[in-house]
Parts: C-alpha cells; structure tokens; sequence
C-alpha cells in the first residue's frame, strides 16, 4: 500500500511546469509540499489527480500503474480549490455527486460530521465562508472512504480555531483510519507541527524531500560569535548562513558530523548556542536566494 509518484512532467503551452517530480507517499504519513509562489504545486496535484495529463511519468497507486488501472485513482482524492463547479448547489447535492464517484462514501458519517461542524445539508456552497468552504471539502475527504488525500492551502487565511479544527480532524483521521495527507502550505509553522515529511519544489524540480525525523537528527543550527570577523572555512563549506544579528552568525548545517563540530570547536567560538530547527529554516536554506542572507536588528 502506497502512492509512488514517478518522474512526473507537466509542460503547458510549451512550458515546463514540473520537471520529472518523484517520490514516495506511505499509508498514515502527513507529507507537506512548500514552494515559492508559483513554484508548480498546484500543478503537481492537478497532474497527480489527472485533471491535467501528464507531459510525462506516472503514479503507482498500491503496486498498479494508473495508465494500466485507471480505477486506482479513486484512491485518491482531491478538490482543485481554484477550479470547481459547485458554487450554486447545496451541500448534500455536492455529496450525492461525490457519493458516485467514489464507492466507499460514507453518507452517515457525512451527516453527522456536517451536524458536527454546524453546517447545514441545505446551504449552498456559495453561501459558505472561506473557513467553512474549507472545513467542508475537508468533510468530503474524510467520508469520501480514500486513504490517500491531497489538500492544497488548507490553511490560507483561516483564522486560528479554524486552523486548529482543521488540524484536529486530520490527526485524528490518521491517527483512527491511517489515511494519508499530502498537504501544500505556506503556512510553515502549521505544517511543522503536523507533518512526518517535507517536499521542496523550486524552479520546477523536487529539491529535497526530508524525513522530518531524520532532518532533526541530522541537521543544526547554531548562533555562533567568531573572535575575529573572518568566518571560519568550515562554515562557508559545510554551513549556510541564515541570518546575521551584527556579530552573532545564524549557522545551518545539513548533515552535522563530527568532523563539522571539531572545526568549528576549533575556531573558538565566543558564542556557539544550538536552535531549534524549524520547517522556516530549510525553505529559507533550500529555497531562498543563496546570495540574500537576512539580517537582523
Ligand atoms: N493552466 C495554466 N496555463 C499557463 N500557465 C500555468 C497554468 N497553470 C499554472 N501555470 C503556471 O505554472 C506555474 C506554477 O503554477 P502553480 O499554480 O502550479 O504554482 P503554485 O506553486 O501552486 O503557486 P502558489 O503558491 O502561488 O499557489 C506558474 O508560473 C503559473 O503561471
């Protein structure tokens, strides 16, 4: 049981909006996708859900290729947020179109997750608030009976409790059901809490694809404050800089090894203060400009 997503291309009027996206997406993971503005996650998910045809590559849903088992994608569920039709019908009309396009449907458990939101079957979509439009294509995808979800901005401009409800139900829905999330966001505070794994798409191209496990293992950051204001060798090699605060040097390594310790140990630091590494951090690193480094107060 699994998504393999493999060498995924989109181009459109002869221009390359994703360049041969891969990887893997297990059962009961909540995996985030971040990207600059208009880096192509849109994209990637109206390729991966077939509302585009893929350029190239393809997806292996549960070991079968979706061009030889087109079924499989049922699987899989997605509401393009930007592109839908539903604006004049009411909610339990949506569901009754969703309950045929997807056998396992849950119509009782919709019901009674709509009472549980205080939406009513009978409101038309159009009527909802951007918190409440949310909250219900959450629903959907909850009773819609896939293990594998795909929600993009789930969070853009709800309010705090709103974001709160939402992250709820989607811990709970993996924590009861096992189902998967593959969640865009530029919301990074929020996806760091929630998230088992991070996907980076700049200029096209997946850049790097973390563990957020092993990315905490692996990975520092340090405050570091140099006798002198020559930067010691190890830290333009192996470090990026993120930040400066007049002497203080905001330092990340990727893979923090011994040998990294050693050299900076043996530039003696005045001040070598390790911080928690945050989802902000790498896509500041990994997507930033490398020659733009902040400066602080
Ligand atoms: N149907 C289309 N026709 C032409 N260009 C498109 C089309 N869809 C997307 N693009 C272009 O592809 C690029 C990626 O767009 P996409 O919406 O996938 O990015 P995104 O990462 O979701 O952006 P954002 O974070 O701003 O929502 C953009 O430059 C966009 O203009």
């Amino acid at each position: 049981m699994s998504i393999q997503v493999k060498g995924l291309s989109k181009q459109i009027n002869r221009q390359l909006i994703i360049d041969k996206i891969s990887f893997d997406w297990q059962p009961g993971r909540i995996i985030g996708l971040v990207g600059r503005n208009g880096a192509g996650k849109t994209t990637l998910f109206r390729t991966m859900a077939d509302h585009y045809l893929s350029t190239t590559g393809t997806l292996v849903i549960d070991g079968q290729d979706v061009k030889q088992a087109p079924q499989q994608r049922q699987q899989l569920f997605y509401i393009d947020t930007q592109n839908n039709f539903f604006n004049n019908q009411t909610l339990a009309q949506i569901a009754a179109v969703y309950a045929l396009g997807y056998p396992a449907f849950d119509q009782d458990r919709f019901q009674h997750l709509l009472t549980a939101e205080s939406l009513a079957g009978t409101s038309r979509y159009r009527q909802l608030s951007k918190g409440q439009r949310m909250l219900f294509q959450i629903l959907l995808a909850l009773v819609s009976g896939t293990p594998y979800v795909i929600l993009d901005e789930p969070f853009d401009g709800l309010d705090i409790l709103v974001r709160e409800r939402i992250v709820a139900r989607i811990v709970s829905e993996v924590a009861e059901r096992q189902t998967s999330f593959l969640i865009s966001s530029h919301n990074l505070e929020e996806l760091d809490g929630l998230c088992d794994q991070v996907l980076f798409l700049k200029d096209q191209q997946l850049v790097a694809n973390y563990d957020l496990e092993d990315l905490r293992e692996q990975a520092r950051k340090f405050q570091l404050v140099f006798p002198s204001k020559t930067v010691p060798a190890v830290v333009k090699t192996d470090g990026q800089l993120v930040k400066v605060y007049g002497r203080v040097l905001e330092v990340y390594f990727d893979h923090y090894t011994d040998a990294i310790d050693a050299g900076l140990k043996a530039a003696h630091p005045v001040m070598m203060t390790a911080c928690p590494l945050t989802i902000t951090d790498v896509f500041r690193v990994k997507l930033g400009d490398p020659r733009a480094v902040m400066v602080g107060d």
